[in-house]
């Protein structure tokens, strides 16, 4: 049965600290023009996927006004389905936008132009224990990634780029690197790994934590996903690595394992921090299992033509 609307909107007004609810006003002038859309917002974190579930039914397309944890609920809503995602980039990061179309990515002038082309990409599925699988777009950090992750969450008040380095700083005071076994599973071969690992991180784009490009070679549409892992290092030693993790120069390093796979497990012998676009998950423990999901996701694409790979 056609559905009844083109677009539903679903704005995050706590999206970059509470900023994102600015651009309200904006968006229902978009909306209102146009008899195929609606406009909905979030009272409380999780609605996201909430609104996104019930709506599903009646749109073919869900749009993600906010940051990629808005993105991330909104993703885990679809799954499975025909729905396709588009995004309006007025959160904090967007950094699943950095790799799908990184010229819209302009923070102060954010645009949407209603259009209806989309483009497969894939998806990391991720399950803990015989929990049930919850989906990343863009990136997974275990450790000290999720950790920071959490604090940059709490913080209500610095955000993009201070709000990264003050939780780095705060972080890295007692922390230690995690004890962990790693399992990689490539077509021709399986890594097994039984490490100390100071970061370790799953990525289907390119950037994280905002100007991070922890994995140059990813592509979202290749099947694969891009495994990054720092073996321990001494905790000074870590600020050298922040600029290399700037740059993308750190998977040439010799304490960096950087690969690509279709299936990753990890076991973590306490519990810890895990992040998924940055949305946090605590106490994650024993057997992670990880596997991309290829071309699982539909997303719409700018319909002005500024599109690049
Ligand atoms: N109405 C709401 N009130 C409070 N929190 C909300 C609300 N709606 C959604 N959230 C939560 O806001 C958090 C931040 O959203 P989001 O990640 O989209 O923005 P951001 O952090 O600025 O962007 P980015 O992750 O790209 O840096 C998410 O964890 C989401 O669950």
């Amino acid at each position: 049965m056609p559905k009844r609307l083109f677009y539903t909107f679903i704005l995050n007004p706590a999206a970059d600290k509470g900023r994102a609810a600015s651009r309200a006003g904006w968006l229902k002038g978009l909306v209102s023009q146009r008899k195929d859309a609606v406009f909905m917002t979030t009272a409380f974190s999780g609605h996201a996927e909430e609104i996104a579930r019930s709506a599903s039914a009646d749109s073919a397309c869900l749009v993600a006004c906010g940051g990629d944890g808005t993105l991330h609920e909104i993703v885990n809503a679809v799954v499975g389905t025909d729905v396709a995602v588009g995004i309006v980039p007025i959160g904090s990061a967007n950094d699943f936008l950095k790799t799908f179309e990184p010229r819209r990515c302009v923070k102060q002038d954010p645009s949407f132009s209603f259009g209806s082309d989309t483009r497969l990409v894939d998806l990391g599925g991720v399950s803990v224990g015989s929990g049930v699988t919850r989906y990343f777009v863009n990136s997974l950090g275990v450790g000290l990634t999720g950790r920071i992750a959490r604090v940059v969450k709490k913080n209500r008040w610095l955000k993009g780029e201070l709000g990264y380095v003050h939780a780095l700083l705060r972080v890295l005071v007692g922390y230690k690197p995690l004890k962990m076994h790693i399992k990689i599973t490539q077509d021709d071969a399986i890594i097994e790994l039984h490490e100390s690992v100071f970061a370790f991180s799953i990525s289907n784009g390119k950037i994280e934590g905002g100007k991070f490009l922890i994995a140059p070679d990813a592509l979202l549409t290749d099947g694969l996903l891009d495994i990054c892992i720092l073996k321990s290092i001494p905790k000074l030693d870590f600020f050298r690595y922040v600029i290399k993790y700037i740059r993308g120069t750190h998977i040439n390093d010799t304490n960096v394992v950087y690969c690509q796979a279709r299936a990753v497990e990890i076991f973590l012998y306490e519990p810890e921090v895990m992040h998924l676009d940055g949305e946090v998950f605590e106490g994650v423990q024993g057997s992670v299992r990880v596997a991309v999901r290829p071309l699982a996701l539909k997303v719409l694409m700018d319909a002005s033509g500024l599109n690049v790979e």
